[in-house]
């Protein structure tokens, strides 16, 4: 298959990595990680290891695949989009975390798939790329039900080692995935504290009440999303990943622009289309977006 991933940074490069040892890739990067790849190819460490020479450059329209695969930060997804509406691209697959899929299909006339991926990457220099834990990549059709495209996309993830599932209901696992986010990330983020803290603590409560925010959102976009599934989840993630620094907090800590307004800020949107109030997400997406524009991030 030819994958063009476009925003091959931590998350992007790990994939793109990973899929070259069968795929034909193409990396749409930033120099000088781009250049070193083009140069001496592309070393995996950590968890997956592999030296695979994918292409990778910085020009962003023109190219032609089978797949483009979308790793850039959520607040990039438009300017992915309109690059990509200038390739010849016959699918788009998101891996990105928010509610970003909506953006990618209002864009392009490819048909876009949802995705979401648990496995941990970190671009420690150019050229170099750290799996920091094996996870899963799922993916599959964005409004749920059995995908031909989803399951030829999987088929070549597998071919490649990737650990893939391709599921039937994506707009439950989105949602879910949204409420686990918009619960850790946030509360975590701006209590500076690793996900294990919010186990037990009253901040971990804030993040139950947002989660439970975001299923009741979920419900009103007639995605079956029980508040006592949300509060589960956020429980086992919070659990699963005590030691973790969420992205949300290794962003703020970097001082770097956060992905709020595709976490919480998507759930406060999408609850004002049905006229509904999710207070506890309002709250923590102005705390954040205070602390950005404070930092001169936006
Ligand atoms: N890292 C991880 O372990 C995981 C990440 N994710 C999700 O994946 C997404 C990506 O995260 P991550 O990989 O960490 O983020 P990174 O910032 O490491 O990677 C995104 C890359 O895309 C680049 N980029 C943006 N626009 C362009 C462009 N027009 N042309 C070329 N390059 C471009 C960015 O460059 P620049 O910064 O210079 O703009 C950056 O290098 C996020 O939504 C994140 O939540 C999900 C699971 C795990
Ligand atoms: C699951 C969780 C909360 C793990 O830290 C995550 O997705 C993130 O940090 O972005």
């Amino acid at each position: 298959m030819r994958i063009l991933v476009f925003g091959a940074g931590s998350l992007g490069t790990l994939v793109g990595g990973l899929l070259a040892s069968v795929h034909d890739v193409t990396l749409v990067a930033r120099d000088p990680h781009a250049a070193r790849v083009s140069a001496a190819g592309l070393d995996v460490v950590g968890a997956e290891s592999a030296h695979v020479s994918p292409a990778a450059t910085t020009t962003e329209t023109g190219h032609s695949a089978d797949l483009a695969l979308v790793t850039v930060k959520s607040f990039d997804t438009a300017a992915a989009a309109d690059a990509l509406a200038d390739c010849d691209v016959d699918a788009v697959l998101s891996l990105q975390n928010g509610l970003t899929e909506e953006t990618l299909v209002s864009r392009l006339d490819a048909p876009v798939l949802a995705g979401t991926a648990t496995y941990g990457a970190r671009l420690v220099e150019p050229g170099r790329v750290e799996c920091t834990g094996v996870g899963r990549v799922v993916l599959g059709a964005l409004d749920g039900g059995p995908d031909a495209l989803a399951e030829r996309v999987g088929k070549a993830f597998r071919a490649a080692g990737l650990n893939t599932l391709v599921a039937t209901d994506m707009p439950r696992r989105r949602w879910e995935k949204l409420a686990v986010n918009a619960g850790i990330n946030a509360v975590t983020a701006l209590s500076r504290v690793e996900n294990g803290a919010l186990a037990g603590d009253d901040a971990g409560e804030l993040a139950h009440r947002a989660a439970r925010e975001t299923a009741r959102v979920a419900r009103l976009e007639r995605v079956s999303l029980p508040n006592r599934v949300a509060r589960e989840a956020v429980d086992r993630v919070v659990e699963k990943t005590a030691a973790n620094r969420s992205s949300m907090l290794q962003d703020v800590a970097a001082e770097k622009r956060t992905e709020v307004d595709a976490i919480n800020g998507a759930v406060v949107d999408i609850a004002a289309e049905h006229g509904f109030e999710v207070p506890t997400n309002r709250t923590l997406a102005a705390l954040l977006r205070a602390w950005e524009r404070g930092a001169g991030l936006r």
